[in-house]
């Protein structure tokens, strides 16, 4: 399935080996162009199964053969808890992912622990600007905000992407890159999270979707029945492609 007015993919795998087998191409795919195009590769984590998802990645051929020197890696939401903390998405990847792949240090932007969840917002938002100003991290010319060359996200029960849940006022952020969240639904309650412009503003989206969690969700976002308020997974519109991942499983109301 593929729609080109919003440049949407709809990929439906087997199973979740399968999903992971495809994303790891994806992926690297992507890193090989933006590599050569930009010189370097700007890559954003989620927390959640996405992790496991991409484990792949750090296998052969992909452990050898990605330039692993140019990415920069950066996290769409994380929760405000220590780095080493169980419920830490930094910790996540870290332990999942950065860990087993040759990633330099420098390149990877976590959150800092040390500050409350709105110093931690605005500190990430500064570190941004930074790089941004030092071509490290594009820009868009369409809206101003950040492009990211790819996003890796996951989504919840209820339709949400990073920590943008279903009727907050937060989805309406239309000024900030990064903003906190005080009473988050999902725990825990204090979190840091991109915003929908920047979301919207990178280049490449693969949201991936595996399991019988989310069900409902997928159909709600790419069932043929209309949504009367659209899921925040549905406002989700990067400048280049939304590819989705998911396994038969996820999508099996959308096969019905
Ligand atoms: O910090 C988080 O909770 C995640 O970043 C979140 O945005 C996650 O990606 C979705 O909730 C999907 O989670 P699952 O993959 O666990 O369903």
């Amino acid at each position: 399935m593929a729609d080109q007015n919003n440049k949407k993919v709809v990929k439906v795998y087997d199973t979740e080996q399968d999903v992971a087998v495809s994303l790891a191409k994806y992926v690297a795919d992507l890193s090989a162009k933006f590599a050569k195009e930009r010189g370097s590769f700007t890559v954003v984590l989620s927390g959640g199964y996405l992790i496991d998802n991409i484990r792949k990645l750090t296998e052969p051929p992909y452990v050898d053969s990605v330039e692993w020197s140019k990415w920069h890696v950066f996290w769409v939401d994380e929760r405000v808890v220590p780095r080493n903390h169980v419920d830490s998405n930094y910790k996540l990847a870290f332990d999942g992912f950065l860990s087993k792949v040759p990633i330099p240090a420098g390149q990877v932007y976590a959150i800092n622990d040390a500050l409350s969840a709105e110093g931690a917002a605005e500190d990430y938002q500064t570190v941004l600007k930074h790089l941004v100003d030092t071509g490290v991290l594009a820009k868009s010319s369409v809206t101003g905000f950040p492009k990211f060359d790819l996003m890796l996200l996951g989504m919840g029960p209820d339709g949400h992407v990073a920590s943008l849940f279903p009727g907050h006022p937060l989805l309406k952020e239309n000024v900030k890159w990064v903003t906190h969240i005080m009473d988050s639904p999902k725990l825990p309650p204090q979190r840091i999270t991109f915003t929908f412009p920047v979301i919207n503003s990178s280049a490449y989206i693969a949201m991936v979707v595996c399991g019988p969690g989310e069900v409902d969700a997928v159909y709600k976002a790419l069932g043929k029945t209309a949504n009367p308020e659209l899921l925040p997974v549905q406002r989700v519109t990067p400048e280049e492609e939304l590819r989705w991942f998911l396994d038969k499983v996820a999508a099996s109301k959308l096969q019905e």
